[in-house]
């Protein structure tokens, strides 16, 4: 167990394991004494073929033929209670850590959520089974390794004293330096396996998901070649990986031989009678051979170390600041206020640079600028999605964040769930009645989508159900984030891939609805901005200008160059 602490990171990993401690101990000593049979057996075995071929009495043999017997059936008994106890407390301690790392996951600080997508979530399931690598493959064989070893020492020392420094040392060989040296070169192949596994994740990906396009742009082939290679590079890794194992199986059998053969030479050297010697001899070979998984737990140790270390540290991360918001959001709308939000993205892209914006309760407000300015950006700052970097959000003068945020709405990356189109409307509201949900529905203009699908709102949609064109796509995501009617909703673009009459309608309705949410709309269209309560102009992640539609036509500015460009587009 102490092991088990010593791995970075696993602190908070103890946490989740120590109530199941008791069994692990349980399948320590199990194991340790399965081991420990395996010992005796040899050893009394050993003796009784030496003995027997002295033709003493056979009352003298009796008691070594009872243990034999005793030994051998005690070993497979122990060995089974041991696999049992092992895995019951692994799996039950596997449990509980899953169970902490999704809660940690669910109230992760808006910094730690790029742990929640999903490639980063895939990596997290694993990381939390390797834990379970880390109990049966590395801290039981560890532990049952010492107790053998020990034993073994003790056996041989009564028995031919000389011999006992031999064996310890080609345990200490078979037990320590071979462990290290599987660790530092299994844990290189092993690194190295796995970033060529990466790279061939993403390649095959690639391939999959760009297939259409590839396709058009005839690079399939291309991309199928280097999905190929990183597949060989991957192959290399895992065939170097292999290599170092089967190295260090292959020098663990020689310290075993040798060891057996230095101990014969030692005990035949001092003197020792032929008994003795044998039963030395084959001591030495079991419990070097008891000690000879050490090596291959410290190698899998070497592999697991990093998914513990990101473990704990998913764990180990400080809740979120001040308390949470109340289970259910408060209802009616909040007042939004940005204090010179600034947001650097990886890599050095600036997003906002010292956004001061506040927007009053239920106020309607318009988000334009041109492609890259920060428009997205500032919505996911209030939706608590995109950490900043500077400044603040707050919401009804609170602190924004946490996984109850009163902010919902249609962001870019909406997703359409494999179900009924009125189970992805119920998502954002499961308690919505049949007349909330039409409206919604209807604000949308979605309702003659729903009409027009095979099986209206029972229809299956989304991966594996009926394809839905974009605009009707984006139709349902409008709708779904109106029924959710949040104290704050956010809209990216809700009417892109809308004809522009229907487009104008649509945004000009979210404006304009009386009562509800204070509302926040990215738009690239601005011919129903007037209806908006103001307008604020993005440019390079700062605000330029923020005034009525009319106003800001009225001076030459950003806005002005917007609106003329949409006139000459039309
Ligand atoms: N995940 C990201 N990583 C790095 N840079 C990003 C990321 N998301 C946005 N950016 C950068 O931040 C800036 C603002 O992007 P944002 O998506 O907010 O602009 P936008 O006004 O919504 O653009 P568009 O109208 O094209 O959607 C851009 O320069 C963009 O390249």
């Amino acid at each position: 167990m102490k092991g088990l602490r010593g791995v970075d990171g696993s602190g908070a990993v103890w946490g989740a394991v120590r109530p199941h401690a008791v069994r692990l101990v349980g399948a320590c000593a199990a194991g340790a004494a399965a081991e420990l049979c395996g010992l005796g057996l040899i050893a009394a075995a050993a003796w009784l073929v030496a003995r027997a071929a002295q033709r003493p009495e056979l009352a003298a043999l009796s008691l070594a033929i009872v243990a034999v017997r005793g030994f051998a059936l005690a070993k497979g008994s122990l060995r089974y209670v041991e696999r049992l106890a092992g895995h019951d407390a692994a799996l039950r301690a596997l449990a509980e850590l899953r169970g902490r790392v999704f809660d940690a996951l669910a109230a992760a600080r808006p910094e730690g959520r790029r742990v929640r997508d999903g490639d980063a979530l895939t990596r997290m399931v694993s990381d939390v089974d390797a834990v379970q690598d880390l109990l049966l493959r590395c801290v039981l064989p560890a532990v049952a390794a010492a107790v053998c070893a020990a034993a073994g020492v003790v056996v041989c020392g009564v028995l031919v004293p000389a011999a006992a420094p031999v064996l310890a040392a080609g345990l200490l060989l078979a037990g320590a330096v071979l462990p290290w040296a599987a660790a530092v070169a299994g844990g290189r192949a092993a690194a190295r396996a796995a970033a060529e596994r990466e790279v061939l994740a993403v390649r095959a990906l690639d391939v999959l998901e760009g297939a259409a396009d590839l396709a058009v742009f005839g690079a399939a082939g291309r991309f199928a070649a280097r999905a190929g290679d990183a597949a060989a590079g991957l192959e290399r890794a895992e065939r170097s990986a292999a290599g170092v194992s089967a190295m260090v199986a292959a020098a663990g059998l020689v310290v075993q031989g040798v060891t057996a053969a230095a101990v014969v030479w030692a005990g035949l050297g001092a003197g020792a009678g032929e008994v003795g010697v044998a039963v030395s001899a084959l001591t030495a070979l079991v419990a070097v051979e008891a000690v000879l998984p050490v090596a291959s737990a410290a190698q899998r140790l070497a592999e697991v170390r990093p998914a513990v270390r990101r473990v704990g540290a998913v764990l180990a991360a400080p809740p979120p600041p001040g308390p949470l918001p109340s289970a259910s959001p408060p209802s009616g709308p909040l007042e939004v206020e940005l204090r010179g939000v600034g947001v650097r993205y990886d890599g050095g892209g600036v997003g906002l640079d010292g956004v001061d914006l506040r927007v009053r309760r239920g106020g309607r407000v318009a988000v334009v600028g041109a492609s890259g300015a920060g428009k997205s950006t500032l919505l996911g700052v209030v939706a608590g999605r995109v950490p900043v970097s500077s400044g603040s959000v707050l919401l009804g003068g609170c602190a924004a964040g946490g996984a109850r945020s009163p902010v919902r709405g249609l962001m870019q990356d909406a997703y359409v769930f494999a179900a009924t189109v009125r189970e992805n409307l119920l998502l954002a509201r499961p308690d919505a009645g049949g007349a909330r949900l039409r409206d919604a529905a209807a604000r949308a203009r979605f309702t003659e989508v729903v009409d027009a699908l095979p099986d209206g709102w029972d229809t299956v949609v989304g991966a594996g159900g009926r394809g839905l064109s974009g605009g009707q796509r984006q139709r349902l995501l409008l709708a779904r984030a109106l029924l959710a009617d949040p104290p704050v909703l956010v809209l990216d673009e809700p009417a892109e891939a809308l004809d522009p009459v229907a487009a104008d309608a649509v945004t000009r309705d979210l404006l304009e609805s009386p009562g509800g949410a204070t509302v926040l709309l990215v738009t690239h269209r601005l011919a129903a901005l007037d209806a908006a309560d103001e307008v604020v102009v993005l440019d390079g992640g700062r605000v330029v200008q923020r005034g009525r539609h009319d106003e800001l036509l009225a001076v030459p500015g950003a806005y002005r160059d917007l609106w003329e460009a949409e006139l000459l587009a039309a």
